[in-house]
């Protein structure tokens, strides 16, 4: 279509939507412009009411156009200019009150209103709840109505932004759960949670579609995958990577696709996980090719990619490193050390192989994420302690200090146990990090 009629159908278009023409740039029900068609450059003549520019003249100077569609096109280059999408929004002067990427948890249930996070004003805590009886750190600490009611209500009293669900073990060892035990473990105290008044989103830890949609119709509304819709088989079905081949992650391909469909359908907040393998027996230790980060943001950005081809929208896209699954205690501190640069869309020297410099991924830049280093194991190997090694409920304080090393690096959601002291931790910590808030 050329552009000129192109013009002309927006113009319909924002008519029939209920605009009205008002003064220049003044309020308006929408506004639909013409911002590139490809690579091409184009003037109209000086016809009044009708005059055209592609590119859209002021895209260099509008945020609301650039956020966005960095998001989109990255990498695209202005035809004109020359400078890419992301240069261009880089390139903008800083902002007294930056637009703020928002998170959005749609209603679970017709009582309840959908709940909307602005993403950068805050670090979230999601409080993880395990209705198991064999969860490496509160493994039967809640497997009745009462506990769970009670730990919910005591994490919303907390701050807690998010209850994170989950009825199947993925410690090492841990063992096999049938679909419908693993149901039984997570819907009906969802639901139960809602009836109790609990409104703050609800995510289920769940690799299962079954359970999952389960789940949601219970009144989840999150859905915290550590398999990254790939099934338990760490499958990579369907992933054309313009970027990479599959062999270099050397993973099988097993899945029969049903989370991918799910969470194309469902239109909900997903957590997307690294991770290498069955998760209780684990583990594919076999190097990471240029380092831990750049090895997570290989294979976690095919997961990324495979989602996005599927459908899934990018906005519902949250990325987690995975802390623990196949890592080494060292590559788990790395991990945390480096969290910033997971996200990184630019080169930047790549600290574990000084040959190599870690790869631009536009694809994982801007993504909101999440990070679970709550009592994991790693942290008892550090405090090299008799008590710390046994007892993940003695590694609190190391807790703290991973949590703030990652709210000083921008991470979006830490996910913890024991949400009181985290809440002081996140709260100071948020303070002398994020300045907008103070
Ligand atoms: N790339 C473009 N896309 C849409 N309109 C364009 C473009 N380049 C020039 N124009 C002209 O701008 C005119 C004003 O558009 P519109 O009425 O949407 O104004 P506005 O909303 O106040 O400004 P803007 O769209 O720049 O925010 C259009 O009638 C069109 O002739
Ligand atoms: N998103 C996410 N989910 C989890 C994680 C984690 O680190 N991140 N850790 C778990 C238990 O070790 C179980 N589930």
């Amino acid at each position: 279509m050329e552009p000129q009629a192109l013009l002309d159908l927006l113009k319909d278009a924002e008519h029939w939507q209920g605009r009205r023409p008002t003064v220049r740039n003044g309020p308006r029900v929408v506004d639909l412009d013409i911002l590139f068609d490809d690579n091409r450059v184009y003037e109209s003549g000086k016809l009044p009411g009708r005059e055209l520019k592609v590119p859209h003249s002021r895209i260099p100077e509008r945020e609301f156009v650039l956020r966005p569609l960095a998001d989109i096109i990255p990498t695209f280059r202005h035809p004109v200019l020359g400078s890419s999408v992301s240069d261009l929004l880089r390139a903008l002067p800083s902002s007294a009150s930056p637009m703020n990427r928002i998170l959005n948890f749609p209603s679970s249930h017709d009582s309840i209103p959908p709940v909307i996070w602005a993403l950068g004003s805050q670090s979230f805590i999601m409080a993880t709840l395990n209705t198991t009886p064999d969860s490496f750190s509160d493994g039967g600490d809640h497997t009745d109505w009462d506990s769970i009611l009670g730990y919910a209500q005591h994490a919303v009293k907390c701050g807690s932004s998010i209850i994170d669900i989950g009825g199947y073990s993925t410690r090492p060892g841990s063992s096999f759960v049938s679909v419908q035990e693993e149901q039984r473990r997570t819907a009906p105290f969802i639901a139960h949670l809602r009836q109790s008044g609990v409104h703050i989103p609800i995510s289920v830890d769940t690799f299962r579609a079954e359970v999952a949609l389960a789940s949601l119709e219970a009144g989840a509304n999150c859905i915290n995958d550590v398999y990254a819709l790939t099934g338990p088989h760490q499958g990579v079905a369907g992933v054309h990577s313009s970027h990479l081949s599959t062999d270099d992650i050397g993973v099988s391909v097993s899945d029969d696709g049903a989370m991918l469909s799910l969470a194309v359908r469902a239109k909900v907040p997903l957590i997307l996980m690294h991770s290498r393998g069955l998760a209780n027996q684990n583990k594919d230790y076999s190097s990471f090719k240029g380092g831990i980060i750049e090895g997570v943001r290989r294979e976690l950005g095919l997961r990324v990619e495979r989602a996005l081809r599927a459908g899934v929208r990018r906005w519902n896209i949250i990325l987690d490193p995975g802390i623990g699954f196949s890592k080494c205690v060292e590559d788990n501190v790395r991990l945390v050390r480096h969290h910033g640069l997971l996200t990184s869309e630019t080169l930047v020297f790549n600290q574990f192989d000084r040959h190599l410099p870690l790869a631009p991924w536009p694809l994982l830049a801007r993504f909101p994420t999440l990070v679970g280093t709550s009592r994991k194991g790693y942290l008892g190997t550090l405090l090299d302690r008799e008590d710390a090694k046994r007892e993940p409920k003695r590694r609190d304080w190391a807790t703290a200090a991973a949590v703030t090393s990652l709210v000083q690096q921008g991470v979006d959601i830490v996910r913890v146990h024991a949400v009181e002291p985290m809440q002081d931790v996140v709260k100071v910590a948020d303070a002398i990090w994020r300045h907008n808030l103070l």
